[in-house]
């Protein structure tokens, strides 16, 4: 039996309730954006690409229910997105958990649809910047024909057919082409059952349309949009954070209000109690003779505390959610393993270092002898200025009782 079998997961509140659903699937890795995170959840302008992807659909002139599929770990996260977004329609939204692959997210979705929704529009969070006009285009074109329909753009590039060993075959009259988009509208009941087709075909459906059409149906094609575009690779997140960036601008100036800015502030802290055994790694230095500090890795509270304050300035998460507080993989990792690795990340989802600056709480080690040193290394290894502050707090503590240090670190990142 396949998810679509099953009875509804969420009842149906009123026999009244909307006529159409949209399945906004959010599952999906982003293994092309790599940024660590499933895309959905990557910030962008301030906002997650799932909050930018349902804003227009709140927006619609009647009411949808609206169902959003996502990683099992992040169904508490999408709830909390999802009502900020919905404000007043918050009792129309439901958050389920997707499968492995797009098809298998929409089958979790479409089990959710209340039994009273007759029309459905899948669409692609990756695709958040798709206006409400697009919607309603496609919601007009469906009740308008019955039909399945599609948004979607003429093809810009002239297109060639290549063979396996990629001779040019022929040159694709392009006239006749579209590149398509989501959402796409379906008749409900006949979505359902032109899904309950073999593993094998489900799989290499590459949009929904292709399976309803394979059921025989007919699909119109309506005009897309530029922006509908799908957030895939780094540089599409950086087209798109450039394209809210302008958008919000464009607001401000009319509100004269103060303009967006792509820089991002955020902040780490690590405390380390001092271990018996074993030489102190700090600050991305060695310290030969000074009393370690205890740790599933090398306890470099400097480097751990600077790894929160980049990720959380650029959205990506945490120390803990990148590297797992007890992966065997990392037992005694140096704090340079991490950095370098956050680095990467964030270069990969777009941001640049603009600065990081680290305030030490600890009588040992005597640090200001070696400042100079650290701030050099790790500046070396976060390709920016850091900065680093050392004080005590007089006794007080458990820092001042000499039982271990804690670090505090701020990042600020620039997306470029
Ligand atoms: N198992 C999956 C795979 C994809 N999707 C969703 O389908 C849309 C289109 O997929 P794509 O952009 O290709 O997303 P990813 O699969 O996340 O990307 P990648 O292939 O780079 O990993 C996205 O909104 C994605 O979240 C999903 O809900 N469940
Ligand atoms: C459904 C879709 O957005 C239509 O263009 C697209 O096919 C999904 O993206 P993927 O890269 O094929 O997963």
């Amino acid at each position: 039996m396949t998810a679509i079998d099953e009875p509804g997961a969420v009842a149906d509140p009123s026999l009244d309730g909307p006529a159409v659903g949209v399945l906004v699937v959010a599952a999906g890795s982003g293994t092309r954006l790599g940024a660590g995170i499933p895309k959905a959840f990557v910030s962008l302008a301030g906002s997650t690409v799932l909050e930018h992807a349902l804003a227009p659909v709140f927006r619609l002139r009647d009411a949808v229910q609206v169902v959003v599929v996502v990683p099992v770990d992040r169904v508490g996260e999408a709830e909390t997105i999802g009502r900020r977004a919905a404000g007043k329609a918050a009792d129309h939204l439901h958050v389920v958990v997707g499968g492995d692959t797009r098809q298998s997210s929409v089958l979790a979705g479409l089990a959710a649809l209340w039994p009273g929704v007759r029309t459905v529009l899948v669409h692609d969070a990756a695709r958040a910047l798709t206006p409400t006009e697009q919607f309603e285009r496609v919601i007009d074109a469906a009740a308008r024909t019955g039909w399945g329909v599609v948004p979607g753009l003429p093809v810009t590039d002239t297109i060639k057919r290549v063979d396996a060993s990629d001779l040019v075959e022929e040159t694709v009259d392009r006239a006749a082409l579209r590149a398509v988009q989501t959402p796409q509208a379906f008749p409900r009941d006949a979505l359902v059952a032109a899904f309950r087709v073999a593993e094998d075909r489900l799989a290499a459906a590459t949009d929904d349309a292709a399976l309803y059409a394979d059921a025989g149906h007919p699909v119109l094609a309506v005009e897309g949009s530029e922006a509908a575009f799908k957030i895939t690779t780094p540089w599409d997140a950086q087209r798109a954070e450039r394209l809210l960036v302008e958008r919000d601008r464009g607001r401000e100036r009319e509100v004269g209000a103060r303009p967006t800015s792509t820089i991002r502030t955020g902040i780490g802290i690590d405390v380390h109690a001092f271990a018996d055994d074993g030489e102190l790694s700090l600050a991305g230095l060695s310290w030969p003779g000074e009393r370690p500090l205890a740790g599933h890795s090398d306890g470099d509270a400097v480097a751990h505390a600077i790894v929160d304050a980049l990720l959380s300035a650029a959205g990506l998460g945490d120390i803990g959610s990148m590297f797992g507080t007890d992966d065997p993989r990392f037992a005694g990792a140096s704090g340079e393993v991490f950095l370098r690795a956050a680095v990467e990340r964030l270069h990969a989802a777009g941001f640049v270092v603009v600065n990081v600056a680290v305030q030490l709480v600890g009588n040992r080690p005597r640090f200001a002898p070696r400042r100079t040193e650290a701030e050099g290394v790790l500046s070396a290894l976060v390709h920016g200025p850091v900065s680093i502050a050392a004080t005590t707090t007089d006794a007080l503590g458990f820092t001042g009782r000499g039982e271990g240090v804690t670090a505090i670190a701020t990042a600020l990142v620039e997306r470029c």
